[in-house]
């Protein structure tokens, strides 16, 4: 039987993405999943979302990374179900959604989108790095010469060497000149760099209040695939009003058997 997918990107992170308010599509297909995010016989995507109905709020965002598996918050695929939900008038341009890690508020604007991420009051310090939760377990450490920094092998060795099975999101980063800062992430369960971690850049913002590289509580962020801004109000060691803000677009539909 053919089934209608539509593919999804935020600042090129990519996300097949499934209307599954009729609950035909398993949790716990995983083969399947890895299947459809494979790039060269499937689909092709760094994860899989499904937009379901939820009795509290808009919808319910739950989301697969391309290893097949259900994983924590993507923050750019949370921008990206905001930007499918609108295209299939589910919802006007401010909506409330539930994800795994708890609701989000988001706003659409023609291609951007804000999305409310979940406050953050503890920032682990560690020799060279900071380690926090944005939703999505994350590692942040500033580097030089990040352009050239191999990504793949630094972020495989720290995601399995520090943080073992559970591993984490492994985030990179330096200043630029333009006042804000670059990143380049490893994504656990995609197991390579992408183009872009919403959660990340969330994580690499806060970070860099935190250590003081920046006052400022708007942070642009330049990743691979494009920029984002987040903002956010500090308190007494606590972020809070977090918002993850940039381009979420629809790259195409289609049709597969599955
Ligand atoms: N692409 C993401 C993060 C997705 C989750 C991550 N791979 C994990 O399993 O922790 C984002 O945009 O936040």
């Amino acid at each position: 039987m053919k089934n209608t997918f539509y593919k999804y990107q935020g600042t090129g992170n990519d996300f097949v993405m499934i209307d599954n308010r009729n609950g035909d599509f398993s949790h716990t297909d995983s083969t399947l999943v890895a299947h459809l995010c494979d790039r060269r016989f499937g689909i092709g995507a760094d994860g899989l979302i499904l937009l379901e109905n939820d009795d509290d709020t808009d919808f319910r965002m739950v989301y697969f990374n391309a290893d097949g598996n259900e994983s924590t918050m993507c923050g750019n695929g949370g921008r990206c179900i905001v930007a499918f939900a609108h295209f299939l008038g589910i919802v006007d341009d401010e909506m409330e959604f539930m994800a795994i890690d708890g609701p989000h508020k988001a706003l659409i604007q023609g291609d951007m989108v804000s999305l409310k991420m979940q406050d953050v009051s503890e920032i682990k310090e560690k020799s060279n790095a900071l380690f926090m939760n944005t939703g999505s377990p994350h590692h942040v450490q500033m580097v030089e010469g990040l352009k050239l920094y191999d990504v793949k092998k630094e972020g495989a060795r720290l995601r399995y060497g520090v943080y073992g099975e559970k591993g984490s999101n492994i985030n990179f980063v330096e200043a630029n000149t333009t006042n804000g800062f670059n990143i380049r992430t490893y994504e656990r369960g995609v197991e390579d760099e992408t183009l872009s971690c919403g959660t990340g850049v969330t994580a690499v913002a806060l970070a860099m209040h935190h250590l003081g590289k920046t006052s400022a509580n708007q942070i642009a962020i330049s990743a691979l695939g494009g920029n984002l801004s987040v903002d956010f109000k500090y308190n007494n060691g606590s972020y809070t009003d977090i918002y993850l803000k940039g381009a979420a677009k629809q790259v195409f539909k289609g049709e597969m058997e599955w």
